[in-house]
């Protein structure tokens, strides 16, 4: 007699679950799929509704009548809680006609920024940022450049891209800002990148007398610096030696060349106006002709000093042309950032096209900044940060390019 097979009385409950489990896995996914579905739907409404409120469309009169073509959604993702959707430019279009709205665009979907990626042909990626992309700081590695045409770091951008500049690019640098929205802090990684670079040396005038000055002693570079208010012919005197180093280097410029090429021999010279409208100020209030003698210097230094291997950087709280030896001296400065400024601030620096980007930044952080170049849009970013002031005056004393 065979023995009937026999029937376990209790479940064999591996193989449900093994059976649940994947109930539960569809369910989940078919959820999630519908949530898709439904984000993606609201986004296109929205997206739609934006664009024809800040006027990127355009209107087709068709048999019904008038109809609004806006660019065309193409597909949402959401991986790893970055939100992102396709979409087509309109015929004639171009990324920066959804830039220039960016923040409007990007707030009518509920979000805190965008940011547009080409992808081909008229079709761009939109990124949906749920927070500013530089609220986190970004910290200043020990980087000691050696060479005056090596890269130093300027910032990080929105797309965490890291923006850099070499001295030896032909380029004078305007640096704006209110109190406390990061200029010396700006300027203190910037220089602490470059005191160890053999064919560098750093000069400059700074009344506050805590950019150059103290924290320089036993370096190069302090005998070309001059500080404080209590003697205003000193700084004077400091840019004419400026500029009868600048004209020697003119005159015995070697045959067949038309510029310095940096060596330690013949350093490429940076020189630091810091607050210089300040040092304006207090040299009119003692005396107009040494006023003009000041200005006088700065303004050969920036319109003849480049190819001398001269690079200014001036820093002033606010770039108004009679504050900063006029209009002409402001227009040689090729590089220019600006940390938070008034929207008209901005504007003055940057031109008209920044003036969308101007209530914003109004109130933005320390640190961040917008930066424009000659052929380059201005790009918001976050300037580096080495630390407290300390951190500095170590780095300088540690780094800085020793007195022969
Ligand atoms: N890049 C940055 N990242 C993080 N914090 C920063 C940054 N820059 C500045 N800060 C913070 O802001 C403070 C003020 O910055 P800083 O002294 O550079 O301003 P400032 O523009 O030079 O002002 P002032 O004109 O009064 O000298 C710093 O002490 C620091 O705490």
């Amino acid at each position: 007699m065979t023995t009937p097979a026999t029937r376990p009385l209790h479940r064999d409950w591996r193989g449900s679950r093994g059976l649940f489990d994947g109930l539960r896995a569809r369910w989940a996914e078919q959820r999630r799929l519908e949530a898709h579905a439904r984000l993606e739907d609201d986004l296109r409404g929205l997206w739609r509704e934006a664009c024809a409120g800040v006027g990127l469309c355009q209107y087709i009169s068709v048999a019904a009548g008038l109809t609004v073509r806006t660019p065309r959604f193409g597909a949402l993702r959401v991986v790893r809680g970055r939100t992102t959707f396709t979409t087509e430019l309109l015929p004639g279009g171009e990324p920066e006609d959804i830039t220039k709205h960016a923040l409007r665009l990007a707030h009518s979907l509920g979000f805190h920024g965008l940011r547009v990626d080409p992808i081909g042909g008229r079709w761009v990626r939109i990124v949906l940022l749920d927070s500013d992309p530089l609220r986190d700081g970004f910290a200043l590695r020990r980087l000691i450049t050696t060479r005056a045409d090596e890269t130093v770091i300027l910032g990080r951008a929105e797309d965490g891209v890291t923006l850099g500049h070499a001295l030896a690019d032909a380029a004078h640098l305007a640096v704006q800002g209110q109190n406390g929205a990061g200029k010396s802090a700006f300027t203190y990684g910037l220089l602490a990148q470059v005191c160890a670079a053999p064919d560098v040396l750093i000069a400059g005038s700074d009344i506050t007398g805590l950019v150059l000055g103290r924290a320089w002693t036993g370096t190069a570079h302090h005998d070309w610096q001059t500080t404080g208010t209590r003697d205003l012919l000193a700084h004077a005197a400091l840019l004419d030696r400026l500029v009868a180093e600048m004209d020697r280097r003119l005159d015995t410029m070697p045959p067949r060349r038309d510029k310095i090429i940096p060596t330690t021999t013949t350093p490429l010279v940076l020189v630091v106006l810091e607050e210089f409208p300040g040092l304006l100020r207090a040299a009119q209030a003692k005396d107009k002709k040494l006023a003009e003698r000041i200005t006088s210097a700065v303004l050969r230094l920036v319109s003849e000093g480049r190819k001398a291997a001269f690079r200014v950087l001036m820093l002033a709280q606010r770039f108004e042309a009679n504050a900063v030896g006029g209009g002409y001296a402001r227009d040689q400065f090729a590089l220019r950032l600006s940390f938070r400024v008034p929207g008209e601030s901005l504007v003055m620096l940057h031109g008209e096209d920044a003036r969308k980007l101007g209530p914003e930044h109004a109130n933005s952080a320390p640190g961040i900044a917008y930066l424009s170049a000659p052929g380059h849009d201005c790009t918001r970013l976050r300037a580096p940060y080495l630390g407290d002031y300390g951190e500095f005056c170590d780095r300088i004393a540690r780094h800085g390019r020793r007195a022969s």
